[in-house]
């Protein structure tokens, strides 16, 4: 379905080889051994291959379901409860399981893992997306790996739904991932759910945000619940930010290795633009110019021409009031707009800290929230 076209080489399996970064999300109907609780020789397996990876310099990110299912076991269910509150009472009781069996697997590598929970609210609130940010890539800096998962004491609609996809691609977005691999119990997206269909045809290629695509995915089995229409809308997420997913089946021999070797395995979905053009229109579409940042020719010229940070120090004059993670306009002194992005420090802070080198700011505030005003990572020059 769908053509590869020109996209191919930019976007294509080949993007996968030399993805520099990665979000592997492991899915409950894999994780856990057909409800038999966690699966751990084939959670060991695929540490074994993201430390490879990790050996090679990319850097991976994990988001792991199984929290649920490995409570029920634990707790001695048999089927997966109905009731909210005790489905976050067995994925709080997993949740240590989970936790427990990555971190052993790891040690193992000497590696470190981090666990992380998140919800889909934190990821939209911008101080908080800024908050999980800045944690997440001081660990992947230090070479720890994060293991996240939702948060499933504070929600409600995720865990009905059962839909860690959404959060994977949340997270591809976040740390502007190269790629998302949804690891599933299926080879890959099919044109009608193998389980009820076993003449279905494997898709091997499609554009991430294809109606078709959508229109075939169905919901998923009894442990994990979100099923394909979560995986396809994950990949259109993925791909906001330039990110290609594939959907594979975990239990493949080597999938990860593979997979990042560019071998055609599973459902390649592709996004329509080039990383580099879909991170900064993603970026620059977020949200409102709360507030205005006005630079010194120094601080123009740098962003204009190395991409570098906002620091303090270049900047004059702070207008509007703005918090932490908004959104502001960095003017030049004629009041051009040179770039936009999202600032580390609310507006009265901004003030104290404009003009003053970036080692003053401990001794200005109190803390430091980080030693630029605003990232390069979070800056679109315009
Ligand atoms: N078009 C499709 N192709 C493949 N699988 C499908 C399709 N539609 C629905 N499914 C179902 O989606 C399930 C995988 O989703 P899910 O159970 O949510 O897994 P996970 O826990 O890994 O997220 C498969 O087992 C399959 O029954
Ligand atoms: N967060 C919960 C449920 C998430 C879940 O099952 O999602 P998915 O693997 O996408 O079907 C858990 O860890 O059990």
């Amino acid at each position: 379905m769908g053509d590869v076209a020109s996209n191919e080489s930019v976007l294509g399996r080949a993007a996968l080889s030399r993805a520099r970064r990665v979000v592997v999300k492991l899915g409950s109907a894999l994780l856990t051994n057909d409800g038999r609780g966690l699966d751990d020789p084939a959670i060991g397996g695929w540490v074994d291959q993201v430390a490879a990876l990790h050996q090679r310099g990319v850097e991976v990110v994990l988001v792991s379901s199984g929290a649920v299912a490995a409570g029920m076991v634990r707790l001695g269910w048999q089927a997966r409860p109905s009731a909210v509150h005790e489905l976050q009472a067995a994925a709080a009781v997993g949740q240590n399981g989970l936790t427990q069996c990555y971190e052993q697997h790891f040690a193992r590598h000497d590696m470190l893992t981090a666990q992380i929970l998140l919800t889909h609210d934190d990821l939209s609130n911008r101080k908080r997306y800024l908050n999980a940010l800045s944690a997440l890539r001081t660990l992947v800096g230090m070479r720890v790996v994060p293991v996240i998962n939702e948060n499933d004491t504070v929600v409600t609609d995720e865990i009905r739904f059962g839909d860690n996809d959404t959060l994977g691609a949340l997270v591809a977005n976040l740390l502007e991932a190269d790629a998302l691999l949804l690891l599933t119990d299926q080879d890959g997206l099919f044109d009608a759910d193998p389980r009820h269909h076993p003449e279905a045809q494997l898709i091997s290629e499609g554009r991430a945000d294809d109606p078709r695509l959508a229109a075939v995915a169905g919901s998923g089995g009894a442990l994990g619940r979100g099923g394909m229409t979560t995986k396809v809308r994950a990949a259109q997420l993925a791909a906001r930010s330039g990110a290609v997913t594939v959907i594979a089946n975990g239990r493949q021999p080597d999938v990860i290795t593979r997979l990042m070797a560019g071998e055609s395995l599973g459902s390649l979905l592709y996004p329509e633009q080039a990383p580099i053009a879909a991170r900064k229109r993603w970026l620059a579409g977020q949200l409102q110019v709360r507030g205005t940042l006005v630079l010194d020719p120094g601080a123009v010229k740098v962003l204009r021409d190395k991409g570098s940070s906002l620091l303090a120090v270049g900047v004059r004059n702070v207008q509007g009031s703005f918090k932490r993670g908004d959104m502001v306009a960095c003017v030049d002194e004629k009041g051009m707009t040179v770039a936009k992005g999202l600032v580390n420090y609310g507006a009265d802070e901004a003030r104290l800290l404009a003009g003053q080198p970036s080692h003053q700011i401990e001794a200005i505030l109190g803390y430091v929230e980080a030693h630029e005003l605003i990232h390069r990572d979070n800056l679109v020059v315009v």
